[in-house]
């Protein structure tokens, strides 16, 4: 081998095969192994014309790289990683660096760190989105780790990221696993914005629209404030007919939802700071429901619902669910970014939401016209406590909340099941409300438990115990 490459990735599936291409078409010289040689074998001799250069095995590969190595790992999330860090250690010398740019947990990330740290290695946890195509064409990166190994990663990171109004979408999250750990919650963000959009099909379903109408509805919708991949995708899976059957390919799709987990930590997470993401919650358990699909079968003949009566015109009901899912997306994203400023405060990682808001206008799988108002949100006013009490999102919730009730209340009466736009309105009630019934359930928890409550006329702080009178059973 003549020169040496600038960069190294290891393991190449859709991710990491794509990302190589990217990388390689900046400019720079892509040394690439993966476990399954024949793999590298077929990936190389596809493309004849590219610098990239195919290794059988590891240590083939690290003497390929130029001093200091960049190696990326794009493995199977978990164990994977840990094995190629371990055959790497080895091989690598003091000052390499290797990036893990999979889903990687972030607490998983935070230890690697650690350990790579005592090995004299430099490590790189990054959050990468956008699939197959933003990994091939610039996606969004969420890069986590010290500030001066950011510093080399820069150039290429930068090289490879999508574009928005000029502006790279990739920023050094923070520390440790801190971009580990905002790739997790715009995974559960993703998964709240995909159970928006099939609540509202589920409505429009119900409401007898075709999947030629349903194309038009999500194609006019990306023309406005829901403009967005998620958006647009959606409307292109509405027009694609099943060639076997000739049916609407969305309609011969089995109902089960898969998922890997990312969502799932998102809740564990929040759970454990306590904050509120009842939408992304939904979302995730509205995919281990879909998921139950034989006992759903079998409840299907058993519990009774009401008749499915949608009487709304249907240019109407399109306006109405519109406003429904854009306020229920704004309350998703309104309670993951508190997850990131709750959790990036406790952590102490200074973590910038307008950056992070920013970085994912382009490449990754949320991006959205809406983004650029979430940018200047945070960038207005970096202390706010909430996305719903920004200027341009209080009008829109407050303008948009009647048609949300109202699509509401129709999904419920019907018995279409909304679990996420429900959530949503829960959650924007329960925090405009000045009093809520917490009131009872403190009286309730002082009657069985003397845990004492606050009261309405004495200052915060203070803690009250009435003697409640005894219970016969
Ligand atoms: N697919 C997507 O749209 C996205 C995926 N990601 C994340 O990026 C990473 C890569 O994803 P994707 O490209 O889909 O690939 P997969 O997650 O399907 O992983 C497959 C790759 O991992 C390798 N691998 C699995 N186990 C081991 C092991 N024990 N040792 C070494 N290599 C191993 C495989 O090698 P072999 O060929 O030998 O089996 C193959 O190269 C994952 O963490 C994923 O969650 C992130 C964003 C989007
Ligand atoms: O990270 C991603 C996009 O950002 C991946 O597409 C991820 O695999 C999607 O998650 P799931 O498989 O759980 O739906």
């Amino acid at each position: 081998m003549e020169n040496k490459s600038d960069f190294g990735l290891i393991g190449l599936a859709v991710m990491g095969q794509n990302l190589v291409l990217n990388v390689e078409s900046r400019g720079f010289q892509v040394s690439v192994y993966n476990r399954t040689g024949s793999v590298t074998d077929e990936f190389v001799s596809a493309h004849p014309d590219k610098k990239l250069v195919g290794t059988q095995s590891l240590e083939e590969f690290v003497q390929s790289l130029a001093r200091p190595r960049k190696v990326m790992i794009m493995v199977k999330a978990g164990g994977p990683v840990d094995a190629v860090i371990e055959s790497l250690i080895p091989l690598l010398e003091e000052g390499d660096i290797i990036i893990d740019g999979g889903n990687s947990l972030y607490t998983d990330t935070e230890r690697r760190d650690a350990w790579l740290e005592k090995e004299g290695l430099r490590f790189i946890g990054a959050g990468v989105s956008g699939g197959e195509e933003g990994a091939r064409k610039g996606p969004s990166i969420m890069p986590g780790g010290p500030e001066s190994t950011w510093d080399v990663m820069k150039p290429i990171f930068e090289s490879i990221s999508a574009k928005v109004d000029g502006e790279a979408c990739v920023t050094h999250i923070g520390p440790g696993g801190a971009g580990h750990y905002v790739k997790m919650i715009h995974n559960g963000i993703e998964y709240g914005d995909m159970q928006l959009i099939c609540e509202a099909y589920s409505i429009f379903k119900a409401a007898g629209f075709t999947a030629e109408e349903l194309a038009a509805v999500f194609t006019e919708w990306n023309n406005g404030d829901l403009e967005s991949y998620l958006i647009q995708i959606t409307a292109e899976i509405f027009k694609q007919n099943d060639p076997e059957t000739g049916a609407p390919i969305v309609d011969v799709i089995l109902d089960t939802a898969g998922q890997k987990g990312t969502g799932r930590w998102t809740i564990m997470n929040a759970v454990e700071n306590a904050v509120v993401i009842s939408t992304i919650n939904a979302a995730v358990e509205a995919r281990i429901l879909s998921s139950m699909k034989e006992k759903r079968v079998d409840a299907s003949t058993q519990l009774e619902g009401p008749k499915v009566e949608l009487s709304v015109e249907k240019a109407a009901l399109v306006d109405k669910v519109r406003d429904a899912l854009y306020a229920s997306k704004i309350i998703s994203y309104a309670q993951g970014l508190d997850l990131i400023a709750t959790t990036g405060e406790q952590k102490g990682w200074n973590l910038d939401l307008a950056a992070i808001a920013a970085i994912w206008r382009g490449g990754c799988i949320i991006r959205a016209r809406f983004l650029n108002r979430i940018t200047d949100a945070y960038r207005n006013n970096a202390e706010l406590s909430n996305l719903m009490l920004d200027p341009f999102f209080k009008d829109v919730l407050n303008k948009n909340q009647q048609n949300w009730r109202e699509v509401v209340a129709l999904a419920v009466s019907n018995g279409i099941p909304v679990p996420a736009f429900s959530a949503s309105l829960g959650y924007y009630d329960s925090y405009r409300n000045e009093r809520l019934s917490a009131n009872l359930l403190q009286a309730q928890r002082d009657f069985f438990g003397a845990h004492t409550y606050e009261r309405t006329d004495k200052p915060r702080g203070e803690f009250f115990h009435t003697d409640w009178p005894e219970v016969i059973d």
